[in-house]
């Protein structure tokens, strides 16, 4: 789980990119003669950051044998400049770039080939590690070498700054959690966006360096983006001054059985702070502790369903067990927008769904739907979310931290949010969010990306006051001051 002080800006509109889409970026900019530029930088902005955050002693920058080691000896450089003392360890190479900008270091500060012993030495005198061993290039598993020199670096206790990625965690994936073979990185700067492997594992701080690559280079190689708060306050739904509880949304909420009341009672929660106009819960159970401004039927024979008139979009799935799949297929050939959650994801209703609809999985759920491993989801959860999406159509919601969103165009991730959420219910909260602005008339991209995004915040807003013991009532009531907030700030204090 991700820890929130380690949680990076959720304001930042970063790009995530894999290895080879860097490789692809790296061509282009070659091609265009700006890959040099880039490089000075990468090491420019690292060195500004390092001394900026870590203003005093000594630093020892380690550099490996391709550009991850070459953006460290430009890192150096500045760093030099900047009037700090500098001690290089460089992998044996003959990585000709990286020669070039190891000859332009010289008689600026001391450069050694790196070897253990001097590894030990330097550590012992400094104050700041710049990591620059490994970066996209890293191709698993470690060479002995690196796997020692990795333990000194953990062990000796200093201020690691990982530049790009740290050293020996894969860039693609999530690291398999244990950390024994990659730098425990204090800071992580990652160059020009994200990597997917700094979005799944634990890995500290990450900040992302804006390298000054033009816009158009960077969304046409990035594998996904983040979620901005700016792009949902232009999503939400603005109400007209005639508008009145019919015009606002009108949302079903399908689930609960006896035994299981308290998932959709939290789902209508989610619904009516999102701006719905009016909820009804039906289910085959009583529910008890739906909310008073909800209507909850109790229901014997899910055919009754057919008499209803049509909402404006549907939760469906939450609590309700063996009867999911036959009600959602009835609700999907109602053609209205659906939110299917919970006991609604099923293999069963591939190919039973359409444009509207938001599968709303977390990794155990997205495994059955894939019939593959939990395992292999939390991995990429890129690929999950994008290999869902292929075999059920629709948008699909990959619940997580972070969470991630698979549309027919596009991968998204949400970077607000805390491990407090991991909380029984929060889920259900958020197919009520999403379902409310499916009824306000969003699509179901644009309702997922808006709806993961307001609940993230809202668990946000519950942390700040209440710390891991927020329960999920808690982010359902706290959806509408986070829609507030965004409804109203200005751009600059987003
Ligand atoms: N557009 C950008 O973001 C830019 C990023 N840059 C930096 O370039 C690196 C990637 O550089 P690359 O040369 O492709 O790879 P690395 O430096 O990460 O590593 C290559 C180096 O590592 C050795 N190696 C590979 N696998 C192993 C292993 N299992 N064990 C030990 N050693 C291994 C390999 O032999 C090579 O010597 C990116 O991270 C950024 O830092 C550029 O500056 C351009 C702009
Ligand atoms: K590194």
């Amino acid at each position: 789980m991700r820890e929130t002080s380690q949680l990076p800006a959720p304001g930042s509109g970063a790009f995530v990119f894999t290895a080879q889409e860097i490789r692809e970026l790296d061509a282009d900019l070659a091609r265009r003669d700006l890959l040099e530029l880039t490089m000075e930088h990468a090491g420019a902005r690292v060195a500004e950051v390092i001394h900026a955050r870590f203003p005093t002693g000594p630093v020892l920058a380690l550099a490996g044998g391709g550009a991850n080691g070459g953006d460290t000896f430009v890192a150096a450089r500045h760093l030099h400049a900047l009037g700090r003392e500098v001690y290089v360890l460089a992998q044996g190479t003959r990585h000709e770039l990286a020669g070039r900008m190891r000859r332009r270091l010289e008689g600026l500060c001391p450069i050694e080939l790196l070897t253990e012993e001097r590894l030990c030495a330097g550590l012992s005198k400094t104050r700041v590690v710049l990591d620059g061993l490994l970066g996209t290039g890293f191709v698993p598993p470690l060479r002995e070498e690196l796997t020692q020199w990795i333990r000194r670096i953990n062990e000796a206790g200093k201020t690691v700054v990982s530049l790009d990625l740290p050293t020996g965690l894969p860039s693609d994936t999530a690291g398999d959690g244990s950390d024994a073979e990659r730098v425990r990185a204090d800071l992580t700067l990652a160059l020009v966006g994200f990597k997917p492997g700094l979005l799944f594992s634990e890995v500290g701080e990450v900040q992302v360096l804006d390298l000054g690559v033009p816009p158009a280079l960077l969304e046409r190689h990035a594998h996904a983006s983040c979620i901005t708060p700016e792009e949902v306050r232009a999503l939400l739904p603005r109400r007209v001054r005639g508008a009145h509880k019919g015009t606002a949304g009108r949302v079903y909420v399908l689930g609960g059985r006896p035994g299981y009341t308290g998932a959709p009672s939290l789902t209508a929660y989610g619904a009516l702070r999102a701006g719905s106009g009016l909820v009804a819960l039906y289910s085959r159970a009583e529910l008890p502790r739906h909310p008073v401004e909800s209507m909850a039927h109790r229901i014997e024979d899910w055919n009754a369903l057919t008499a209803l008139p049509r909402p404006d979009a549907v939760a469906l799935g939450m609590g309700l067990g063996e009867d999911s799949v036959p009600v959602a297929r009835r609700v999907l050939s109602w053609k209205v927008p659906v939110v299917l959650d919970a006991d609604a994801l099923q293999s069963e209703l591939r190919g039973a769904g359409h444009d509207a609809v938001v599968w709303t999985p977390h990794p155990g759920e997205a495994a059955r739907l894939l019939g593959i491993g939990t395992g292999d989801i939390t991995r990429d959860p890129f690929a999950a979310a994008r290999a869902l999406q292929l075999a059920y159509g629709g948008t699909v919601v990959l619940k997580g931290g972070p969470s991630v969103i698979a549309t027919p165009g596009a991968l998204r991730v949400c970077l607000a949010g805390n491990p407090g959420m991991a909380t029984g219910g929060s889920g259900d909260v958020l197919s009520g969010v999403i379902a409310a602005l499916l009824g306000a008339g969003l699509s179901a991209p644009e309702a997922a990306i808006a709806g993961v995004y307001l609940h993230a915040a809202a668990g946000d807003r519950a942390y700040a006051r209440l710390g891991y013991g927020l329960i999920a009532s808690d982010i359902a009531h706290e959806v509408a001051p986070a829609w507030h907030v965004l409804h109203q700030a200005s751009s600059e204090i987003l």
